[in-house]
C-alpha cells in the first residue's frame, strides 16, 4: 500500500488509501466525484439520470502479495438489475464481489452502495477505514450467499433465517420467526422449518442460505458461485429460486459459471479476465455476439 501523505496526518498510514492510487494521473477522478453520485465519472451501465446507482465501483485494485487480482475495475449497477459476472478461474470474480461488502479491502479505488461509501469514509484526499462496527452495519444491508452455504449447523433452518433480524433488533423474536417461515416457504422449504442443515441436501441448504440473505430485506444480494458446490441435479432448484428473486426489485450480482442462468436472468453480463472487466452488456450481445477475442475464446470453451 502506498504511504499516506500530506493531508492525512491524522490518519494511521495503514488505514489510509490514496483515492487516485490506481488511476493514471491524467485520468484521475477528481475528489468531488467521490461525493455526489450524479456527478460520478464514467457510468458504464445506463442508470437513468437522477437515480443513484445501486452499486458503483471505481478504480478498484487489489493485490495479494505480488499477484494483482483486481486491476482498476469500474462497474456501475442499476437498481433492481441482475448482473452476472463470468470469466475464467482466477480472473478475480470472487475478489471483486467480496470488495463490494468489504470482505476484501481494496488497495485503491472505492465502492459505493446506494451512494454510500463502503468500508471507508472520505477524509480530505484520502479514504480512511471505518470502525469494524460500522462496517458490520453496512454488511447487514447487503445479503451474501456463499458457495459453501455457511449455515449454523446447530440451528434449524428457521433459526438460521431468523437469527440476524432478531440479533440486530430489527424484529422481535416472534416477528423474525414469522418472517423466516414466510421466506422458507418462498424458497420451497415450508416442510423443512425445523430441519437442521445436516439433514438437508446441498440444494436445500443453499435455499436456506438464500432465505437467510433475504431476511434483513437487503436492497442488494451478492452470490458467489452459489451452485458450484452442488450435485448437478440440485443446481436447477437453486437457480429457480434465484430467477424468482430476479425482477422483485432486489439488485443481484451473481458470480457463476452457469451461462444458461446468465442468458435467462441477467440484465447485464460482465466478462472478467486477469483482474479486469473485458466486456459487458446485455446477455444476447456478450454471450451471442462477443466483441473481444478473449470473451469469444472463453465462451467457445464453456458453451
Ligand atoms: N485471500 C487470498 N490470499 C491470496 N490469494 C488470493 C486470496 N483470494 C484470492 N486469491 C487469488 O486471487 C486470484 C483471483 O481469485 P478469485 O477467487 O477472485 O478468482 P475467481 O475469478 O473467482 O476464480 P474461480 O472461478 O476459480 O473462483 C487467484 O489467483 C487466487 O488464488
Amino acid at each position: 500500500m502506498t504511504a499516506a501523505t500530506g493531508a492525512a496526518d491524522a490518519v494511521p498510514t495503514t488505514d489510509a488509501v490514496p483515492i487516485t492510487d490506481a488511476i493514471p494521473v491524467a485520468d484521475a477522478v477528481p475528489i468531488r466525484d467521490a461525493v455526489p453520485v450524479t456527478d460520478a465519472a464514467p457510468v458504464t451501465d445506463a442508470v437513468p439520470a437522477g437515480i443513484a446507482a445501486a452499486v458503483e465501483i471505481r478504480g478498484v485494485t487489489k493485490s495479494f502479495g505480488a499477484n494483482r487480482v483486481l486491476d482498476g475495475v469500474d462497474l456501475t449497477v442499476c437498481p433492481g438489475h441482475v448482473t452476472v459476472v463470468i470469466g475464467p478461474s482466477g480472473a478475480g470474480k470472487s475478489t471483486l464481489l467480496r470488495t463490494i461488502n468489504h470482505l476484501e479491502k481494496p488497495d485503491a479505488g472505492y465502492v459505493r452502495v446506494n451512494g454510500e461509501l463502503i468500508g471507508v469514509r472520505q477524509q480530505k484526499d484520502h479514504f480512511r477505514e471505518l470502525p469494524e462496527r460500522a462496517i458490520l452495519a453496512q454488511r447487514a444491508e447487503i445479503g451474501f450467499v456463499f458457495q459453501s452455504f455457511n449455515l449454523f449447523p446447530h440451528l434449524t433452518a428457521l433459526e438460521n433465517v431468523a437469527a440476524a433480524p432478531a440479533a440486530t433488533g430489527r424484529a422481535s423474536k416472534s416477528e423474525a420467526r414469522e418472517r423466516a417461515a414466510e421466506l422458507l416457504t418462498l424458497v420451497g422449504l415450508a416442510d423443512k422449518l425445523d430441519a437442521y442443515p445436516g439433514r438437508l441436501s446441498g440444494g436445500q441448504q443453499q435455499r436456506v442460505a438464500i432465505a437467510r440473505a433475504m431476511a434483513l430485506r437487503p436492497g442488494l444480494i451478492l452470490f458467489d458461485e452459489p451452485t458450484s458446490a452442488l450435485d448437478p441435479e440440485l443446481v436447477g432448484e437453486v437457480l429457480a429460486v434465484m430467477k424468482d428473486l430476479a425482477g422483485t426489485g432486489t439488485t443481484l450480482i451473481v458470480v457463476t459459471h452457469e451461462i444458461g442462468f446468465a442468458r435467462e436472468a441477467a440484465d447485464t453480463v460482465v466478462f472478467m479476465d486477469a483482474g479486469r472487466i473485458v466486456e459487458q452488456g446485455p446477455p444476447r450481445r456478450v454471450l451471442d455476439h462477443p466483441e473481444h477475442p478473449r470473451t469469444r475464446e472463453f465462451l467457445s470453451k464453456v458453451l
